[in-house]
């Protein structure tokens, strides 16, 4: 057994456009214990977003191993990935997050169907979470009709839901105001404390930044310390 949730190591990402090459992550590491905060800045195109995208197993590397608990993501068949997000991760990307065919509750509701729970602790967890995330307005908003900051609400609201063990955040806060920002600071943190939830979010806000226990930056597909 590990102490870590999330081991990332060795990681290597070349995107391939016909012949053009970019080399986005040049054998990135990343460590996630349970319960922790992490931040992960960087300039624009330093690759974090792929980075994300890679622990969140929607994407493959080029190179390298991605275990969450003990089990190598990269060696997965694409079913099997898919189980394991579902059980373990919850993702907040910057755009796209929401189903359309689905209003905000539905969305909300989906991973707690897919996780096999019952109706009434599924109405109940998706009114607290409405509340919460200050949408109980809109539960029957189509995504199409949300605004930018609405959605990433809902967003954040659908990747909490079922208490993952993991939640990866890229910019989960862009379009908020400082009121919603603070509203969705709370309950990342309130997953963290309750279900020992191993967070990271890679964010150019600061104050997303101060809540993280540990601050991580990204340069040239590398990480350092702070
Ligand atoms: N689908 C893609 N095809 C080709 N190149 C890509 C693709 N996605 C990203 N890249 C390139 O890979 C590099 C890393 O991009 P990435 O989006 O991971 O950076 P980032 O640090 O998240 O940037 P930002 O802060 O602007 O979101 C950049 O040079 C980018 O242009």
């Amino acid at each position: 057994m590990t102490e870590f949730l999330v081991e990332a190591t060795g990681l290597y990402h070349i995107y391939r456009e016909r012949d053009v090459e970019t080399v986005a992550l040049r054998g990135a590491r990343l460590a996630l214990r349970p319960g922790s905060w992490t931040s992960l800045t960087g300039p624009s195109g330093s690759g974090k977003s792929t980075l994300l995208q890679i622990l969140a197993g929607l994407l493959t590397p080029t190179a390298g191993a991605v275990l969450v608990d003990g089990d190598d993501m990269t060696r997965m068949t694409p079913d099997e990935r898919a189980r394991c997000r579902r059980r373990r991760i919850g993702v907040v990307l910057q755009r796209d997050n929401l189903h359309p065919g689905l209003d905000v509750a539905g969305n909300i509701a989906l991973p707690l169907r897919l996780d096999g729970q019952p109706a009434g602790a599924i109405r109940d967890r998706v009114g607290t979470l409405l509340d919460e995330v200050g949408l109980a307005d809109r539960r029957h908003r189509w995504p199409a009709r949300l605004s930018g900051g609405e959605a990433q609400r809902a967003a954040v609201a659908v990747a909490v839901a079922a208490r993952p063990a993991v939640l990866l955040a890229d910019e989960p806060t862009g379009e908020l105001d400082e009121r919603s920002t603070s509203a969705v600071l709370d309950l990342l943190e309130a997953a963290r404390a309750a279900h020992g939830t191993a967070i990271l979010t890679v964010t150019h806000n600061p104050a997303v930044a101060e809540r993280a226990g540990r601050s991580l930056v990204m340069r040239d597909g590398v990480i350092g310390d702070d």
